[in-house]
């Protein structure tokens, strides 16, 4: 079972055992960084009693297997349905389809005033058929009644007439007419911002009456129901041909006109107010659109370029608000608000895209300007933490600790480039480009999308589950969200689209070796021409398999990846990120690198000396796992067996070795001193003295053993003041033992006496710095905690956090300060 957060009375107890106060132990608890530090320690983990651990072991086996069910049926009836022939479709007549096309009652008929407990949405991820590439000319016009059932319709183009008002649950919905009158259901799928609209802003965006063109159409069954539907996975492939005279010369429709739900604006006046009115309400893609439709009227209207730029901001189409922007600066508008606001608004997209040379461009242009001057002092910092790679990372870590943080920093590249290396034995990877040093800051990566279930408290207690069957996984809300995020984003950005194709998306995805490549679209693609219709084609099952392979989970300590506690905790939602240089980085169960997330902005650190062009590796497991758990995690998900120097050391063990291994590491909470040191005794039979084992070093299985005969004493010490004392040395002495199980090379063990040599000497030889830092420190922590408050250890336990802030200042940097912060409610004592 997976760390659970310890009962708080008993980790009371150990903390006071340790000299600190409850009101230090609720500080911290409140800081959702320590809570889940110390729900990683093994020891803690196990608080609870084991009866309540054991109806919970029992729920969520339940739970794994009904998962692991759900997953093999939708399987199967996927590739059933795959497997069989394209068919004619069934007529189902066009006031049948009306009458049963009733609004749902989901997510999108919640309004501010209605009171909705418990939603639930459930979706696929992996079943997208193809995107269209081709344009209108290219393609052949077909009618509804000869589209058949079961096929993507290469070379061909529907075109139709909104007749409905939309429905939603997680596509949008409407039903439509062709020319000849014959109607279907369209279902659209990641259109920006559609996944969470109400059925009001749907409406919006899909008005009554709106002409459209689905380029090579999808024609399936849905899910559930005989009545066959067009499937949009791709917004791109739809066209909006309203303004498309050419097309639509001749084309007339078979039945009346419908009633247009939000009819045409007359002029660009009415459009901008109408836009101004949904700005204000937030409702960005309805805005940006009425603002296009404005544009259209009247395509020199500044103040629709302005507004639109701010709402492009929203939507994060910053190419596009720049440009937008930039066509009013060159305006030469008498009005000198106006230009201010246009030079705001341009510098602010900049920014935003970290192209700080052109804020300042903009902020020399002498305008009296305070908010761009800002801007420009913002971009002279962003530009120096990005040549130089020096962050005040105490700063910044100060300034996360909000949920759902997005800190304004610069990427920074150090001495890394992504390479094939030569021989073809290993893959595509991240590596050095000179010789580092360890705790060497190797990249600062913002991320290309994140999102954080704080993005979207209405949905917090919404039960969305999407089955992934690329990876067979039930992901969560947040994986989903991040893939229409991540197209929302290259809606604007060719060049995001040149990254995504040089990503890797798994197995059936064609293999993308350069990077970067050179960009998929025409070299000069032009901003947004109406908000509506994205720059690039975009591939969407592209981006689902890139997302599926290399979204991280964000976290400041969070280890595991986002997904695979999705795995074992389906509704568990969790932020998630996209990440473009760390997405090229390789796996090692013990790694070369270490990674450190500053709300979604994450650091990444040489764990030890690296020589030039060694590889940097990042664990995409929880290490500290038993090889059987991390090699079938990472197996099941990336599809690959890992071969680094832990897995080489625990398969110089035999099979027998590991197994009992696995076995004896798996400890009922209520085990005592006596049965934790047999069990001890047990793990350590079961490690040969290999060389592979000498060369790695590390046991990480004896960590976790000793850490927990550690904590026990420690809470014996509580119990039997009698004791205290020596309970309180055999604690630390099992912490220490912890410690070099995972290579720190402690030089002084003793807790009394003299201190050896001078009294700032440190206990440990700080020429190797231990593995698995993310469990080292707060057990170092523990040490000194113990020293001072319990044995009057002073000068002891100064050397110990000082060896704390060593391993720390490795794996995170930000030194003593970030330190400071980061342990601040425990250090205070
Ligand atoms: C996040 S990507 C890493 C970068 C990837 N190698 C590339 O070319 O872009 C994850 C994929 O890389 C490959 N991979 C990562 N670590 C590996 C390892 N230790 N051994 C073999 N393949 C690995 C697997 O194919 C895995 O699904």
């Amino acid at each position: 079972m997976a760390a659970s957060l310890p009962d708080v009375t008993d980790l009371a107890r150990l903390v006071g055992a340790m000299g600190f106060g409850p009101e230090q132990l609720q500080q911290a608890m409140t800081d959702p960084s320590f809570r889940r530090l110390v729900s990683q320690i093994p020891a803690f983990s196990d608080l609870s009693s084991s009866t309540y651990e054991d109806i919970l072991d029992d729920a969520f086996d339940q739970e794994f297997s009904q998962t692991l069910r759900m997953i093999e049926q939708a399987k199967a009836a996927h590739l059933r349905e795959q497997s069989l022939p394209p068919v004619k479709s069934p007529q189902v007549p066009r006031s049948a389809l009306l009458a049963g096309f009733t609004r749902s009652s989901g997510p999108a008929s919640a309004t501010k005033d209605t009171v909705v407990t418990m939603q639930w949405r459930q979706t696929y991820i992996g079943v997208v058929p193809g995107y269209s590439t081709k344009t209108l000319d290219e393609l052949e016009r077909i009618d509804i009644n000869n589209m058949l059932v079961r096929k993507r319709h290469e070379g061909a183009y529907i075109m139709c007439r909104i007749i409905s008002q939309t429905r939603h649950i997680v596509s949008v919905e409407m039903i439509v007419e062709d020319p000849l009158g014959a109607t279907c259901l369209l279902s659209i799928y990641r259109y920006p911002t559609a996944l969470d609209c109400t059925v009001e802003q749907a409406d919006m965006m899909f008005p009554i009456g709106t002409i459209l063109a689905v380029r090579e159409p999808y024609y399936k069954f849905p899910s559930n129901g005989e009545v066959p539907l067009i499937r949009v996975d791709a917004p791109s492939d739809l066209v909006f041909l309203d303004r498309h005279p050419v097309l639509l010369n001749g084309v007339t429709w078979p039945t009346p006109g419908p009633l247009r739900s939000i009819g045409p604006a007359d002029n660009a006046v009415t459009w901008k107010d109408r836009g101004n009115r949904y700005f204000k309400r937030k409702e960005w893609i309805c805005a940006a659109s009425a603002f296009s439709e404005g544009l259209l009227q009247d395509p020199t209207d500044h103040r629709l370029l302005l507004n639109r730029a701010a709402v492009y901001i929203e939507l994060g189409w910053l190419r596009s608000a720049a440009h937008d922007a930039e066509r009013v600066i060159a305006m030469d508008l008498e009005d000198a608000q106006l230009l201010r606001k246009a030079v705001y608004r341009a510098a602010k997209a900049y920014y935003l895209s970290g192209r700080y040379d052109d804020v300042r461009r903009l902020s020399s242009l002498g305008l009296q300007c305070p908010e761009v001057q800002q801007l420009c002092r913002n971009a002279d910092r962003r530009l120096r933490e990005r040549n130089s790679g020096q962050y005040d990372w105490a700063t910044i870590y100060g300034a996360t600790r909000a949920a759902a943080s997005r800190p304004d920093v610069a990427a920074y590249r150090g001495p890394v480039a992504v390479q094939i290396p030569k021989g073809g034995v290993r893959p595509r990877g991240l590596f050095v480009t000179r010789a580092v040093k360890a705790g060497e800051l190797l990249i600062v990566s913002k991320p290309i999308a994140s999102y954080f279930p704080e993005d979207t408290p209405s949905k917090q207690d919404e039960l969305f589950r999407s089955i992934n069957l690329l990876n067979d996984t039930m992901n969560n809300r947040s994986h989903y969200v991040l893939i229409d995020l991540v197209v929302q984003r290259m809606w604007d950005d060719p060049d995001l689209a040149s990254v995504i194709q040089a990503m890797y998306a798994g197995e059936s995805f064609p293999a993308a070796n350069g990077y970067p490549i050179a960009p998929a679209a025409p070299s000069f693609v032009g901003p947004l021409s109406h908000s509506r219709t994205p720059c690039i084609d975009i591939d969407v099952g592209r981006v689902e398999g890139v997302c599926s392979i290399n979204a991280f989970g964000v976290g400041d300590i969070d280890f595991t990846d986002a997904a695979s506690e999705q795995q074992e905790y389906p509704n568990l939602d969790k932020p998630t990120g996209l990440y473009e240089l760390p997405s090229f980085c390789n796996h090692a169960c013990l790694p070369s690198a270490d990674r450190t997330f500053f709300g979604d902005v994450m650091a990444i650190r040489a764990t030890r000396d690296l020589k030039a062009g060694e590889e940097v590796t990042m664990t995409y497991c929880d290490s500290a796992q038993t090889y059987q758990k991390r090699t079938e995690f990472v197996q099941k998900k990336w599809r690959f067996a890992c071969d680094c120097l832990l897995c080489k050391a625990d398969l110089s063990d035999s099979p027998a070795a590991r197994s009992r291994r696995a076995e004896a590491v798996d400890m009922p909470s209520s085990l005592g001193i006596s049965a934790i040191k047999q069990r001890i005794a047990q793990i350590k039979s079961t490690y040969t003295d290999s060389p592979e084992r000498r060369r790695c070093g590390i046991k990480p299985e004896l960590f976790h053993a000793y850490h927990r005969l550690g904590f026990v004493y420690s809470k014996e010490s509580h119990v039997t003041h009698r004791l205290a004392r020596a309970k309180v040395e055999l604690c630390i002495i099992a912490f220490m033992d912890a410690l070099e199980a995972v290579g720190l090379v402690i030089t002084d063990r003793s807790v009394s006496g003299p201190v050896k040599g001078p009294s700032s000497a440190l206990p440990v030889d700080m020429i190797r710095v231990p593995s698995l830092s993310h469990l080292c420190t707060p057990t170092v922590i523990q040490i000194a905690s113990a020293l001072s408050g319990a044995l009057d250890q002073d000068v002891r336990a100064r050397n110990w956090i000082k060896v704390a802030i060593w391993i720390e200042n490795t794996s995170t940097g930000g030194g003593e300060a970030l330190f400071e912060q980061k342990y601040r409610s425990f250090l205070n004592t």
